[in-house]
């Protein structure tokens, strides 16, 4: 990940095909339309960022048909050499999220990727079988911590009352338990499990405290909330603090509402100005 943060910076653009974008691009409302408007978004963003994101919902919409086109252009994706992070919020136990692991992160699986979102909802315990699965692939995983919607905060801010996690929020816990991994797995630089913060929050009211990057293993950041939904790349310091440096900064309908014809110039002025905001 760091090569790819110094080579192409820290923009990831998501692959959304929401039904009204496709439309909006000239295609239909089906696997070829979700596969024609994947495949077009990733010939822009080759070269010029270093991750992209498909949202796994818009192309299971479509069944099977949907996830041939999903393969299709994680296909082209690893051909231009991008990243690619399936958005999936998976979570499960046992042999089910190991097999969910395997969907995804398995060498040689058809949809092979580099990296997925998790959801803890069963315990952070409960997806040990994946971080295994990332640490042996070199892949990672995000898991959900705080997340951009105003549904979750309820939830993600409560404070547990029980056990060694307890008087920490939700979030937190799941912050820690990432971090704690990826002390443990010895990285210097950035680890391999990392976690979802929302760019839309204040993320003191999550009990979190960025301000100082730790001295072992960074825990990567992948930062939605960028662009449609409010949140100001320039922001990125004063928003996750001493972990600016392995923040994703990912975008997808404000990058891909102004189309086929000019998303490249969009991704171009995103990489900019999140380069500006990195420092
Ligand atoms: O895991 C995510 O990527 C995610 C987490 C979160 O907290 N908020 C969030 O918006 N997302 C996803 O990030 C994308 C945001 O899209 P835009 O709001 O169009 O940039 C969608 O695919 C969401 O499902």
């Amino acid at each position: 990940m760091e090569k790819t943060f110094s080579v192409h910076g820290q923009v990831c653009v998501g692959i959304d095909p929401h039904a009204w974008l496709l439309t909006e691009w000239g295609l239909p409302d089906t696997a070829a339309g979700a596969e024609a408007f994947g495949r077009q978004v990733v010939a822009a963003a080759a070269g010029q960022v270093g991750l992209v994101k498909p949202q796994v919902a818009f192309y299971e919409r479509f069944g099977s048909a949907g996830y041939v086109a999903l393969e299709r252009v994680l296909a082209d994706a690893r051909a231009a050499g991008l990243l690619t992070i399936a958005d999936v919020k998976r979570g499960d136990l046992g042999t089910s999220v190991e097999a969910y692991g395997q969907a995804w992160l398995g060498e040689g699986a058809p949809l092979e990727v580099d990296a997925i979102t998790v959801n803890a909802y069963m315990g952070v315990g409960s997806l040990e079988p994946v971080f295994t699965l990332a640490a042996e692939t070199g892949k990672g995983v995000f898991v959900l911590a705080a997340t951009s919607n105003p549904e979750a905060a309820e939830l993600q801010r409560a404070v547990i009352t029980e056990g060694e996690q307890a008087g920490q929020t939700v979030a937190r816990s799941v912050f820690d338990a990432a971090g704690e991994r990826n002390a443990r797995s010895g990285a210097s630089s950035i680890g391999s499990v990392g976690v979802v913060l929302g760019a839309t929050l204040d993320l003191a009211t999550f009990g979190l405290d960025l301000s100082k990057a730790p001295t072992r293993g960074l825990t990567p950041i992948l930062a939605p909330g960028f662009g449609h939904q409010g949140a100001k790349v320039a922001e990125l310091r004063n928003l996750y603090g001493g972990y600016a440096q392995g923040v994703i900064v990912s975008e997808s309908r404000s990058m891909l509402a102004v189309g086929p014809d000019r998303i490249k110039q969009a991704i171009a002025r995103r990489v900019v100005e999140a380069g500006a905001a990195r420092g």
